[in-house]
C-alpha cells in the first residue's frame, strides 16, 4: 500500500497514546515536540513520561484502558505490549479519528517514519512498513550527511526568502535571486560559523537587485 506523506499541524490538537513503555514514549515525545496535547493511559510508564506528567507537559492516567479514552481525541496511538488491548483501541475508534496500532500496521490510518531533524527542516523516511529498522538506519546515514548546520541554514534562507518576496522586483528577479542564495556557498559559510560574511554577500545580491530595478 502507498502512504500519502504529509506534514501535519498538530498544535494543540488532542491525542491519545494508550501504553506508557519505550515504543509509547518515543511517539509521545514526537507528539509533544509538535505542540499537541497529549494525554496518556496505562498502568505503568516509563521514568521519563512520569517526569513529563509531573513537568505539566502531558496529562498521564495510571490505569488501564477504557473504551471511552478516545472520545475526544483526531489523533490515537495503541503502544501497549498486549495485542487485545491494542485490538480494543482501535475498536474503540470511529472512522474521523487517525489511528496507530504499533503492532498491526494493516490497521494503521497512518503510521510515523523516522525523522531527520534539523530545525525547521524535517525530512522523514517510512519503508512503507517493510522494515523500520531499514528506516532508523537510513536516518543514522543521512544524519551523517546532513549536518547541524542545517538548522540555521533553513532558518536563513527562509528569512532572506520572506524579505526577496516583499521587494518591488519582477517574478523572474525574484526568482534568479532566491536560486543564486541555494548556492553551496552560503551553505558553507554557515557550516564554518562565518555568519557575518554570509550575510554581507547575501546583503549584496540584495543591492544588486535592488539598484538593477532602478
Ligand atoms: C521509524 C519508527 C518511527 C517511530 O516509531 O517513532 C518506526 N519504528 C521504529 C523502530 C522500530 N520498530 C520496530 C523495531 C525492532 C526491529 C524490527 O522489528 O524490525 C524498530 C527498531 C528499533 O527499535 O531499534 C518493531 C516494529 N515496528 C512495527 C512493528 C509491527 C509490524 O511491523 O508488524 C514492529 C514489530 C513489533 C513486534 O515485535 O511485535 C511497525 C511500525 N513501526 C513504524 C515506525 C511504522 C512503519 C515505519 C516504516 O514505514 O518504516 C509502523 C508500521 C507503525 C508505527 O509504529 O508507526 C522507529 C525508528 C525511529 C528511529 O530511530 O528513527
Ligand atoms: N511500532 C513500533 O515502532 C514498535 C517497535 C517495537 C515494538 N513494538 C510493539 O509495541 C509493543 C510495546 O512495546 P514497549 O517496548 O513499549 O513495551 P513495554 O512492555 O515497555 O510497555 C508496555 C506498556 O503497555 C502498558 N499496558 C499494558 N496493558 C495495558 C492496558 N490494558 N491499558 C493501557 N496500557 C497498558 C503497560 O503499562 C506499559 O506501559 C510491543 O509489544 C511490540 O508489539 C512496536
Amino acid at each position: 500500500m502507498r502512504h500519502y506523506p504529509m506534514m501535519v499541524n498538530l498544535q494543540q490538537k488532542r491525542c491519545l497514546v494508550v501504553g506508557g513503555g519505550q515504543v509509547a514514549e518515543r511517539k509521545v515525545r514526537s507528539l509533544l515536540e509538535a505542540g499537541a496535547e497529549v494525554s496518556v493511559v496505562a498502568p505503568s510508564c516509563t521514568e521519563q513520561i512520569k517526569d513529563w506528567s509531573q513537568e505539566g507537559k502531558l496529562s498521564l492516567q495510571q490505569r488501564s484502558f477504557e473504551q471511552a479514552d478516545v472520545v475526544h481525541a483526531v489523533l490515537i496511538i495503541a503502544a501497549t505490549s498486549e495485542p487485545e488491548v491494542n485490538l480494543a483501541v482501535y475498536e474503540a475508534c470511529q472512522s474521523h479519528q487517525w489511528i496507530n496500532i504499533v503492532d498491526r500496521p494493516e490497521l494503521c490510518t497512518f503510521t510515523v517514519p523516522a525523522v531527520v531533524e534539523r530545525g525547521d527542516m524535517q525530512i522523514a523516511i517510512s519503508t512503507g512498513g517493510q522494515n523500520p529498522g531499514l528506516a532508523k538506519k537510513m536516518r543514522r546515514q543521512l544524519e551523517e550527511w546532513v549536518g547541524p548546520e542545517y538548522g540555521a541554514y533553513t532558518q536563513f534562507l527562509g528569512e532572506m526568502r520572506q524579505r526577496i518576496l516583499g521587494l518591488k522586483l519582477g517574478e523572474r528577479e525574484k526568482r534568479a535571486i532566491l536560486a543564486e542564495l541555494l548556492d553551496d556557498r552560503f551553505l558553507l559559510w554557515t557550516r564554518s560559523g562565518e555568519f557575518e560574511r554570509r550575510d554581507q554577500e547575501a546583503e549584496k545580491l540584495l543591492q544588486r537587485s535592488d539598484a538593477s530595478d532602478n
